[in-house]
């Protein structure tokens, strides 16, 4: 039989298999949904356990159909073909074993296909020709929806094939590797590598750092093992859940539909700018500021800013209480700050002992005053008197004098506008240092103020969120508690026809109603709660982080089990890290570990050894990842004269576009020139044209280097290299960046300097 019918037979073969898994898997879904229909249809019947009971069924149903609906697009994607040895439990005698994004058995649970997560799929990922893992053959299955287009084998067989290759599935990588980019990022489950398998199998426990350069499938793995984690630990992370935290609303809009895609919607996803629940903070540009706001010691500052809000009165103070005059002294105050600070509570809540101390001596104060003026034997009800004290408008502002109860943004608001309050705060800052943190009040909050209002929270306790959050509560059972009496007198009859045992209250409905709540939004209650302790947090681009946003995020994660990924020679962020060991020492000091990823699935050869060279003639000292595949072009640079820059760009993009055919063009351009690029290119292709975040919906976007960090473009064109480095004082962080972030096609325009190493 010839090589073509044979390769044929196995595809019509594999053909009817895949269908029957689609087979299967509608069959699945229309299960689902009937058992959802008929859990619904069933109403409110039998006690309130059982009515309980059946919202948690519908909400268990709801979730498995979305899984369902979520893996339509390739649902399988590989095939093993196992020695006799291997153990095959629940599978088919001889069968060879299907990969896909979730496990699956027919009706009589014979094994049709196993979760790319299971042990039983590792060896998918692993097995070389070296260590073969029982495998004696891999086969990729690539599919386009529910079509099977092509397969891809590897025999693991040395004697039959010598070598093996280093990549698995070259055929099934390449066609992954040269699709045209759409803007969002897709999942590689079909075509993970051993060195990011092994990563994202991990352990669970611990700080792990990925460190690896452009493209080499960071973000993936990051994705991936989030995925991964939730299956393999579904009982641990199930309710704390997993954060997953990454540098942008645009870069967390870039990645938001991969895990969906792997099954798994449980994941906090956060940009940096929106760790403090209900603030969304902007970008911070000004360097020194940021600089300044990510330094370790503002912690200090912070908690300094607070304790200096604990005052002592500069002379006693007459207070009037009813009429009667009494004197607060300034070693009364002073003993009731000792008090009330070596509780060691949260300021507002220390408030509370603050509080206490004063008004009972107030109280004794007032209540000797009035024996006096009584006569002799006349005594006066204590307890009237503390609540007189209490409510007396003097006491309460003298005391709000000295002990004021503060939000986060109240205390950084002030200590921001104040040069004398921030000067008595951080004793330890420059000048220059002190000006950089000058804030107007009412100005957005932004990145760089988001550790620093999280720190304050934490010193601060939850005085007022408490006060708020049971107000709220209290708002909501007070609102739920009217509906469910309405609801009582609609259907009361209806319930009692219906058989429902005893007697129904409406605050029995109204704490089901709760119930019900609290069951459906365990990641938005993640979201809103700032003490809320994550199972484990993924930590992207994590290069970028300044100490104060570490402290931050190892706040989310008592446990301290993290995975962290990003590349130290990216970093732009002024207070970014240099090394991972200075970004971890002070949280977890040696105890983590480093894990490299050494091959860039992204970038071709030719572009990539640019870009290192780049960063080599700018003395960064880097590893530099194996680009996996050779480009059709070498970087392109136009070298101009003054003034021509636009008209260049004007004349070239036409034809950049056409490359591009159909894929992503971005412009990437000091953040000085984007205005005028942007309306030059807008004016050229109209509404074709992003910007920023959102932007890549769009087929050609203009952004700067920094925006750009993390994504991915099929052509790149970049303007004035060396600007983008002068941005940044100096470093070339955003130039590596913004030349790593094509697929295809790099072309450089400049009218300046071009940066040693681009073209040479
Ligand atoms: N095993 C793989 N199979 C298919 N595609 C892959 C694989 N690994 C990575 N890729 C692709 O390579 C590209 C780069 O991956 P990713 O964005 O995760 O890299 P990164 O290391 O985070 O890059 P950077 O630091 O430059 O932003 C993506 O398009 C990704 O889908």
């Amino acid at each position: 039989m010839s090589e073509s019918t044979t390769v044929h037979r196995e595809l019509e073969a594999e053909r009817d298999y895949v269908a029957k898994l689609y087979s299967r898997l509608d069959e699945l879904r229309a299960e689902k949904k009937e058992q959802l229909t008929r859990t619904r249809a069933a109403g409110a019947q039998g006690t309130l356990q059982n009515v309980s009971e059946r919202d948690s069924f519908a909400a268990l149903y709801e979730d498995r159909l979305a899984q369902l609906n979520a893996v339509e697009d390739r649902l399988v994607f590989g095939r093993l073909d196992l020695d006799d040895n291997v153990n095959r439990a629940g599978e088919e005698p001889g069968a060879p074993r299907y990969i896909g994004r979730i496990g699956m058995t027919d009706d009589e649970l014979t094994r049709l296909m196993v979760d790319w997560r299971a042990p039983e799929a590792a060896a998918f990922y692993q097995a070389t020709a070296l260590h073969r893992q029982g495998v004696r053959r891999r086969r990729h299955l690539m599919l386009r929806g529910r079509t099977v287009l092509g397969i891809d084998d590897e025999v693991l067989d040395t004697e039959l094939f010598g070598e093996a290759d280093d990549h698995q599935g070259e055929g099934a990588l390449m066609a992954a590797l040269t699709q045209k980019r759409t803007g969002r990022m897709g999942d590689i489950v079909g075509t993970i590598q051993a060195e990011q398998d092994r990563i994202i199998r991990a352990p669970l426990a611990g700080v792990l750092v990925v460190q690896g350069g452009p493209g080499t499938g960071k973000t993936a793995v990051a994705l991936h093992r989030a995925a991964f984690l939730l299956y393999e630990h579904r009982e641990r992370l199930k309710s704390a859940g997993v954060l997953l935290v990454g540098p942008s609303t645009s870069f967390m809009r870039y990645i938001e539909r991969v895990l969906p895609s792997l099954g798994e919607t449980g994941v906090v996803m956060s940009s940096v700018g929106e760790l403090y629940p209900g603030l969304r903070a902007i970008p911070e540009h000004n360097r020194e500021t940021a600089r300044v706001k990510g330094k370790q010691l503002m912690a200090k500052v912070v908690a300094k800013a607070v304790s200096n809000r604990q005052r002592l009165l500069a002379e006693d103070r007459r207070v009037v209480v009813e009429g009667t005059r009494l004197t607060l002294t300034r070693g009364q105050v002073r003993h009731a700050r000792e008090r009330a600070r070596s509780a060691h509570k949260p300021h507002n809540e220390a408030r509370d002992i603050f509080v206490k101390t004063l008004v009972r001596e107030l109280a004794e104060q007032l209540q000797q005053k009035l024996e006096e003026s009584a006569g002799n034997g006349n005594a006066v009800d204590r307890s009237y008197l503390v609540q007189e004290v209490r409510e007396s408008r003097d006491v309460r502002i003298a005391l709000n004098l000295c002990w004021m109860p503060l939000t986060p943004q109240s205390l950084l608001e002030e200590l921001f506008a104040k040069p004398h309050l921030l000067a008595a705060a951080a004793p330890q800052l420059r000048e220059a240092e002190l000006k950089a943190l000058y804030r107007a009040p009412g100005s957005p909050w932004t990145e760089a103020d988001v550790p620093l209002l999280d720190e304050a929270a934490e010193l601060l306790g939850e005085f007022h969120a408490v006060g708020n959050k049971e107000a709220g509560a209290e708002a909501q059972l007070k609102r739920d508690l009217e509906n469910a009496e309405a609801t009582l007198r609609n259907v009361n009859e209806m319930l009692f026809n219906a058989g429902i045992d005893g007697l129904v209250e409406a605050e029995d409905l109204a704490a089901m109603n709760q119930e019900t709540e609290v069951r459906q939004t365990a990641a938005e209650r993640a979201v809103a709660d700032r003490n809320w302790a994550y199972g484990h947090v993924v930590v992207d681009e994590a290069q970028e982080l300044s100490p104060m946003q570490w402290r931050l995020l190892m706040r989310r994660c008592p446990l301290k089990s993290f995975t962290v990924v990003g590349d130290i020679a990216q970093t732009s962020s002024a207070s970014g890290a240099t090394s991972w060991e200075q970004a971890m020492r002070p949280f977890v000091a040696e105890r983590f570990t480093l894990e490299e990823l050494t091959v860039n699935y992204r970038t071709p050869m030719q572009i990539a050894e640019a870009a290192t060279r780049v960063a080599h003639a700018a003395g960064l000292t880097i590893s530099t990842p194996k680009a996996v595949r050779e480009g059709e072009w070498p970087p392109i640079v136009d070298r101009l004269p003054q003034g021509t820059l636009l008209e260049k760009l004007r004349e070239i993009l036409p034809g950049e576009v056409e490359i591009a055919d159909g894929g992503l063009l971005a412009v990437i351009v000091p953040e000085s020139r984007l205005r005028t690029v942007r309306a030059a290119v807008v004016e050229l292709f109209g509404r074709r044209v992003g910007t920023g975040s959102g932007g890549l919906s769009q087929d050609i976007v203009v952004l700067g280097a920094r925006e750009s960090k993390g994504l991915e473009f099929d052509v790149v064109v970049v303007l004035e290299p060396q600007e983008l480095i002068d941005e940044v004082e100096g470093s070339v962080g955003d130039l590596y960046v913004a030349m790593t972030r094509t697929t295809q096609r790099l072309r450089i325009l400049a009218e300046g300097t071009i940066p040693a190493g681009i073209d040479s």
